[in-house]
């Protein structure tokens, strides 16, 4: 596997990440990430990733996309196609209907696109919001450009995090553990993210405290700090997700999981710093989440799955808006 250096240069590398930085480029990271859920699939149990396996998959361009990719691929068809989706305004037009979203995120497989009528309902919730609670803002940008700059002119990331669960719903990935409130907060923190990346921490991604965001709990890096042995998953568990068996939401085993891969993730970055001082400034759990998920997606495209071999642990399939 070819190894890269990362940095937020990586971001953009992605064929279908933006290559702009402007309000255009904030709307559709602001869509992506309000939909940057779900994507497992109930008919590829060995999780290949592969279109074959009649999963659903996104046509762009003569591509086929699955997973998180099928999500950019479907809304970039859709810009190509003419259709204004990254705007708020049109997620509360009439045209904005369910069946325009399923067309949408029309598959050229069997399956189709998991929680559609979730992904709807968050759409209009989070254009709703804009209007009511942000003086009929047009954008997300113009909700991070209300934000205080300090005398540096950066902004405050986790101020940021705050204001979007204060006011968006769908963003607050909250879980009570043992009677203890656990915010775990994956898309909301993947959304200040994918801004600080794509902007290279400038403009709209200038954050002085960024290095306090936490790597995002999804299903997929479990995987990979299992497989690097970061992570170690109790039989009963392991024997759980190996026979594919759903993980609810909000269960202990789920809560563990998701909140053991974000302390694997600041273990790893701690020892970093230890190791080469010097990487403080540079290496964040972001960069190390965003090397971790990449280099899960390489195995799985090379491995044809990374449920593959019996050292390797099955993703934990919870269906949620969340993650
Ligand atoms: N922890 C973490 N989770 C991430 C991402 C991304 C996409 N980020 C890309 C954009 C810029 C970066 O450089 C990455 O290339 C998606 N996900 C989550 O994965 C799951 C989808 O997986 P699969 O079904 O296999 O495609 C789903 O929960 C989705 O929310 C990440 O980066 N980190």
């Amino acid at each position: 596997m070819k190894e890269k250096a990362y940095s937020t240069q990586t971001w953009s590398s992605h064929a279908l990440n933006p290559k702009t930085q402007n309000r255009e480029t904030i709307d559709w990271i602001f869509l992506v990430d309000l939909l940057n859920f779900s994507f497992w699939s109930d008919i590829d149990p060995q999780d290949t990733g592969r279109y074959d396996t009649q999963r659903y998959s996104v046509d762009f361009e003569g591509e086929l996309y699955t997973g998180y990719w099928s999500l950019c691929a479907a809304i970039n068809r859709a810009l190509a196609e003419g259709i204004p989706i990254t705007q708020p305004a049109y997620w509360l037009s009439q045209k904005f209907t369910l069946d325009h979203l399923a067309y949408i995120f029309r598959s050229s497989t069997e399956e189709s696109i998991p929680l559609l009528k979730e992904r709807y309902q968050v759409l209009v919730e989070a254009a709703t919001v804009l209007r009511d609670n942000f003086d009929q803002a047009s954008s997300f940008a113009d909700v991070i450009l209300a934000q205080q700059v300090n005398a540096d002119h950066l902004r405050s990331a986790v101020d940021l995090v705050n204001l979007i669960v204060a006011n968006f719903p769908s963003f607050n990935d909250i879980d009570t553990y043992e009677g203890q409130e656990v915010h775990i907060y994956k898309r909301v923190q993947i959304l200040v993210s994918d801004i600080w990346a794509c902007f290279n921490g400038k403009s709209f991604g200038a954050f002085h405290d960024i290095g306090s965001i936490t790597m995002f709990a999804d299903y997929r890096v479990p995987q990979i700090l299992h497989a690097m042995k970061c992570l170690e998953y109790a039989p009963s568990v392991r024997d759980h997700l190996q026979a594919l068996k759903p993980l609810s939401k909000g269960s202990s085993w789920e809560i563990e999981l998701r909140c053991s891969s974000i302390w694997a993730v600041e273990l790893i970055r701690q020892y970093i710093h230890r190791l080469d001082p010097n990487s403080r400034a540079k290496i964040n759990s972001i960069l190390i989440d965003f090397y971790l998920w990449d280099t899960a997606k390489l195995i799985q495209q090379e491995t044809r799955g990374l449920a593959g071999d019996s050292s390797a642990i099955a993703c934990h399939r919870t269906r949620s808006i969340f993650y």
